[in-house]
């Protein structure tokens, strides 16, 4: 698996580890893991429950702390960080999307959108604004706040305010979780045409096959451990791999 940390590289970790707990009630919930996540591609973290999913993405993003092992976000070693270095990397390089949409339920869906920017004192790229709401479909909702739209929609609020902060990556923890198929697949939809057209990294979650079709690739892992990628993937080829993997 590649570790290089060129240009084309937006996230990578070497041996990374994660133990919690201490002494008979420790638990290694990452064993040393080497990924890279290219930039410019969308890239889906898949495995049987608790194989280390979400804690993979929790310390890639910086919001938990590993035991051993380097990331690095850009050209930053983020393991090297002060909590407060920490969390203005957080602000500024990176996005998240999660499964609750968390939305300010008092803010229209602009307001929300362009929040995250605001506190970080920047200006709002106005063609970015107006490429991204045209590409999330969202023109004729600006005004309505999150109670007056669907799941789906409010999720695409969600993947607006990300995106519009143009980050280095953007981090998805099972975004289509609360979602039925068909806003699921918008919202896909959306996230596969953010990289496309706009050049954004997306690493993904999912226990969703369907999901992780949308992806350029997905890493599977297993107790822990990467064991196995596609590239390219189809529903069916993420099931058989899912499947080998839990046999
Ligand atoms: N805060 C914690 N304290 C102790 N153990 C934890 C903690 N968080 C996770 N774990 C353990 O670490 C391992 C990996 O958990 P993680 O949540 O990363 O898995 P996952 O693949 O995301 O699971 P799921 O698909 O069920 O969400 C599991 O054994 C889990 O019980």
């Amino acid at each position: 698996m590649t570790t290089t940390t060129d240009v084309r590289t937006a996230v990578v970790a070497r041996g990374l580890t994660k133990v919690y707990g201490e002494g008979d009630a420790a638990v290694r919930a990452l064993r040393g893991i080497d990924v890279a996540f290219a930039t410019g591609a969308f890239t889906a973290i898949m495995g049987p429950s608790g194989s280390g999913k979400s804690t993979l993405m929790h310390c890639l993003a910086g919001l938990d702390s590993v035991t051993d092992g380097e990331v690095r976000i850009g050209d930053v070693e983020i393991t090297r960080l002060t909590d407060k270095q920490l969390t203005l990397l957080r602000r500024d390089r990176v996005g998240f999307i999660f499964q609750a949409f968390n939305l300010l339920p008092t803010l229209t869906a602009e307001q929300n959108i362009r929040l995250p920017l605001e506190i970080a004192s920047r200006q709002a790229d106005q063609v970015l604004f107006d490429r991204v709401i045209e590409t999330v479909g969202l023109r004729d909702r600006l005004k309505h706040r999150p109670g007056e739209l669907s799941g789906g929609q409010q999720q695409r609020v969600a993947v607006a305010r990300a995106l519009i902060g143009k980050p280095q990556v953007i981090f998805a923890d099972e975004p289509t979780g609360n979602l039925d198929s068909r806003s699921g697949a918008e919202v896909l939809d959306f996230l596969r045409r953010s990289v496309r057209e706009l050049g954004q990294t997306i690493v993904m979650v999912t226990h969703d096959p369907v999901a992780a079709s949308y992806a350029d690739r997905v890493v599977f892992l297993r107790d822990g451990s990467l064991v196995s990628e596609l590239h390219n993937p189809t529903p069916q080829t993420v099931l058989d791999t899912l499947v080998a993997l839990e046999a």
